[in-house]
């Protein structure tokens, strides 16, 4: 398994990242969603750059071009509720993708514990696509290794793209030895050292989904 940090060097995707973390304003949700989308437009960007492309002939008015196009079948999967607007940015740029989607989330118990619940899955067929499984927050990595391995009841992909705003250094530990050896990359935007009693990442950027959707009974 592979990783890659996208915030090095600095580029206007930090001043994103910051916004989605800014408690001020975070208070627009349309922004936050907003941030959201156009950090999974970035990460996009930088996925398409390790396809492999073939030229083409294009017919113009005028005559005929010569252009190189990625090969890849592409299939967006996204973790609920958060995943949501990062998918969004994703298939602005990869629109003839196609989509699954997982809900996995944290229960929780009267003693504060929880576990993940994996209630509902839609997905097409995997085999030889390339697989881009998108959350924000990568935290205790749970949720993406339930989320992995639920996918790959529908095939084996060509390779697979994990990708993450903020993670904990915990958070990407356990991926790297879960995934050790798979064709996986981890893309990341920022690592962060902590995550506190709860399972959040610290300072991380607090409840993502609630940020982009609203609190939750
Ligand atoms: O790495 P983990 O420890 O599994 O934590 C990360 C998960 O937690 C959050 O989802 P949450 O359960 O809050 O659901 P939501 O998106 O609906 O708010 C987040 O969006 C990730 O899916
Ligand atoms: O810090 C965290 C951890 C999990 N989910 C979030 O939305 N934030
Ligand atoms: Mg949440």
């Amino acid at each position: 398994m592979e990783i890659k940090h996208i915030n090095h060097p600095p580029t206007i995707l930090n001043r994103y990242i910051a916004e989605l973390r800014d408690i001020h304003i975070q208070k627009d949700p349309l922004r936050f969603r907003r941030n959201l989308e156009r950090i999974g437009e970035i990460f996009a960007y930088e996925i398409s750059k390790t396809f492999t492309f073939k030229e083409q002939e294009v017919k113009t008015p005028l005559g005929v071009a010569t252009e190189f196009l990625h090969e890849e079948e592409i299939v967006l999967a996204s973790i609920l509720r958060a995943g949501i607007p990062m998918h969004n940015g994703l298939l602005n740029y990869f629109d003839r993708a196609e989509n699954a989607f997982i809900s996995a989330y944290r229960k929780y118990t009267e003693d504060g514990e929880f576990d993940i619940h994996i209630e509902y899955i839609s997905a097409p067929d995997l085999n030889n696509k390339v697989l881009i499984l998108t959350d924000p927050m990568l935290a205790t990595g749970s949720s993406i290794e339930l989320s992995y391995k639920a996918l790959q009841k529908n095939g084996k992909p060509a390779h697979i793209h994990i990708v993450s705003i903020i993670a904990s250094q915990a958070g990407v530990d356990y991926v790297r030895n879960m995934l050790a050896g798979e064709p996986v990359t981890l893309w990341l935007g920022v690592v962060d050292e902590e995550l506190n009693a709860k399972s959040y990442i610290i300072p991380g950027l607090g409840d993502a989904g609630d940020l982009a959707y609203g609190s939750k009974l």
